[in-house]
């Protein structure tokens, strides 16, 4: 049991009415979750407000309410604690409850639109590589040291990263490396976490739909910076428009990468092949199983990190070109002449970035075939860029389904061709259902071409009006190249 007092610390108080030397069992923002002697706090959420099961979390037996607007009746037998922020209260309670595991354990996250399982996976990778027991938050999974935990976010709720990182306190780990996704940050699910550094990759078009303008998105992922401590330090890409500006109102000691601008970690790319990366680094030239440019800048933000974090330059590089990286990004699988690459493009910046990548691999004659979607219920402006950019970089697109979720799989697909050049017209296909789309793409590629599917990378499901259906596509992509027995 802890005690109540204690486990507000630090937390922005504006009023307590009740005991505050009561025994708690559990936190919890949920009132379904709620148990006998717990706190509840009350969020103002996106789509209902906390504060509107108050009375049920009370009647579940929650003997402290944490919110942010008073009720008007007051049990007398509750603790009320009035916060300025329940949201950034939870992170800082959540921590407290759980003996700050930040503070035990160095701790780096990763923001930006492209890149934060890929740099905070790599981080994972080359610590194990080099010896250390390793934490890791993201997308695809969350890890402590071996054992795998499915993630449901590519950032955990608050209550979770302090439980999970807790955990990996106890399990020895010593390192700790995490996305921060733009909603964590606006939510407070960060707000708990003590970090040793951030790392911000890129910024470019995503989730206007939940921040309503470009600027709100940039201003998101700055909060990270602005608020780190003052013995941490901030890591950025000195070549994106909008790095310089994550740093302008940070304590932490200011780094940056980069290919192009003058940088504290610097590379030039000597050979980007279908095989790899080759970078002059500090004149040390090292090969990487990495693709693409925008890989170098992941590697460069993962070396940046991990000689702020106090390793040798020269074993991190000579660990991390053992590396692989998070899976689902440009895999690889070619069968009979014909190379798929499945990758997690679901961004307009990130897909330009892989097919100029193909594009600049390519050996000359082979076709490339692009088969991708866009989510329903998300950000529906990057629907024609994203189908615009396929088309002009590809020799074929097929347009297909990508998690519609609630929405008319149909409708999304004519909002992605809207954006399609009346001239690229003959090259796209419309196929919503995203197994034919593949299939078909099979049937038309022959040998020594090259189909891109974007969109899902590591997915292993296909979102249909709230029913999560089988749907891996590197799975599909076997299964129907070899049917087709080319
Ligand atoms: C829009 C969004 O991000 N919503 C997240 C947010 O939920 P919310 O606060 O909006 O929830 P709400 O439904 O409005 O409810 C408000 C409050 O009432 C509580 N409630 C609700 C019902 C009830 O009966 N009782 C009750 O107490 C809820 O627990 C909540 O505390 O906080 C929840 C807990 O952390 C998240 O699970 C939830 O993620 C939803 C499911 C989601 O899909 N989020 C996506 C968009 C997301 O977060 N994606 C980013 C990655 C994006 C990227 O960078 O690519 C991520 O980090 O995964
Ligand atoms: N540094 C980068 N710059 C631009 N594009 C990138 C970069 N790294 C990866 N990508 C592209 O973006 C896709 C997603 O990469 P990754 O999963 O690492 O990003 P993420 O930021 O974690 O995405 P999410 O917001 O969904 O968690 C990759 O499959 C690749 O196509
Ligand atoms: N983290 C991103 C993932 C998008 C992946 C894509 N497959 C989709 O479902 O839109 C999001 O939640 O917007
Ligand atoms: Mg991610």
């Amino acid at each position: 049991m802890k005690i109540l007092k204690d486990i507000l610390y630090k937390v922005s108080l504006n009023a307590t009415i009740g005991n505050m030397d009561r025994e708690i069992s559990e936190i919890v923002f949920d009132s379904r979750k709620v148990v006998k002697d717990s706190v509840f706090v009350a969020i103002p959420g996106t789509l209902v407000d906390g504060h509107g099961f108050i009375l049920a979390a009370i009647e579940k037996g929650a003997g402290v309410i944490v919110c942010e607007i008073l009720p008007e009746d007051l049990h007398p037998e509750i603790t009320y604690v009035q916060v300025i922020s329940a949201a950034s209260a939870l992170g800082v309670m959540a921590a407290n409850y759980y003996e700050n595991p930040s503070s035990k354990l160095k701790l780096v996250a990763v923001t930006g639109t492209n890149g934060k399982t890929t740099t905070a996976t790599l981080l994972y990778q080359l610590f194990v590589e080099m010896g250390y027991e390793v934490g890791l938050l993201s997308t695809v999974e969350n890890k402590i040291s071996d054992e795998v935990i499915p993630a449901t976010h590519t950032t955990p709720d608050a209550l979770s990263i302090q439980a999970l990182l807790a955990r990996m306190v106890e399990a020895g780990c010593t390192h700790c490396f995490m996305e921060a996704s733009s909603h964590a940050i606006v939510q407070g699910r960060t707000s708990g976490v003590q970090l040793s550094g951030a790392v911000f990759t890129n910024i470019s078009h995503d989730h206007l739909d939940y921040h309503g303008t470009f600027d709100e998105y940039i201003k998101a992922k700055k909060k990270l910076f602005d608020e780190l401590p003052k013995d941490s330090f901030a890591l950025i890409n000195a070549d994106d428009k909008r790095g310089m500006v994550m740093l302008q109102n940070t304590k932490a000691a200011r780094q940056t990468f980069g290919l192009k601008y003058p940088a504290d970690f610097k590379a030039k790319i000597l050979t980007n092949a279908l095989e790899g990366l080759e970078l002059d680094i500090n004149g040390k030239q090292v090969w990487f199983r990495m693709i693409g440019e925008f890989n170098a800048y992941n590697i460069l933000g993962v070396l940046g990190t991990a000689v702020l974090l106090g390793e040798d330059e020269e074993e991190v590089l000579m660990q991390l070109s053992k590396v692989q990286g998070a899976q689902g990004r440009f895999d690889k699988i070619s069968i009979a002449g014909i190379t798929a690459i499945v990758d997690y493009a679901h961004t307009p910046d990130a897909l330009e970035n892989v097919l100029k990548t193909i594009q600049g691999v390519r050996s000359g004659g082979e076709q490339v075939i692009t088969v991708v979607g866009c989510g329903g219920n998300r950000d529906k402006t990057k629907r024609p860029i994203m189908a615009r950019i396929a088309t002009q970089l590809s020799d074929k697109v097929i347009l297909t389904s990508d998690n519609p979720r609630d929405e008319e799989p149909m409708q999304i697909l004519k909002e992605m061709e809207s954006g399609v050049n009346p001239v690229d017209f003959k090259k796209t296909m419309i196929i919503e259902d995203r197994r034919e789309a593949i299939k078909t793409a099979g049937i038309i590629a022959n040998k020594g071409d090259i189909i891109l599917i974007a969109g899902k990378g590591h997915e292993t499901y296909q979102e249909i009006k709230g029913v999560k259906h089988p749907f891996d596509d590197r799975e599909i992509v076997k299964e129907l190249i070899t049917l087709l027995n080319k």
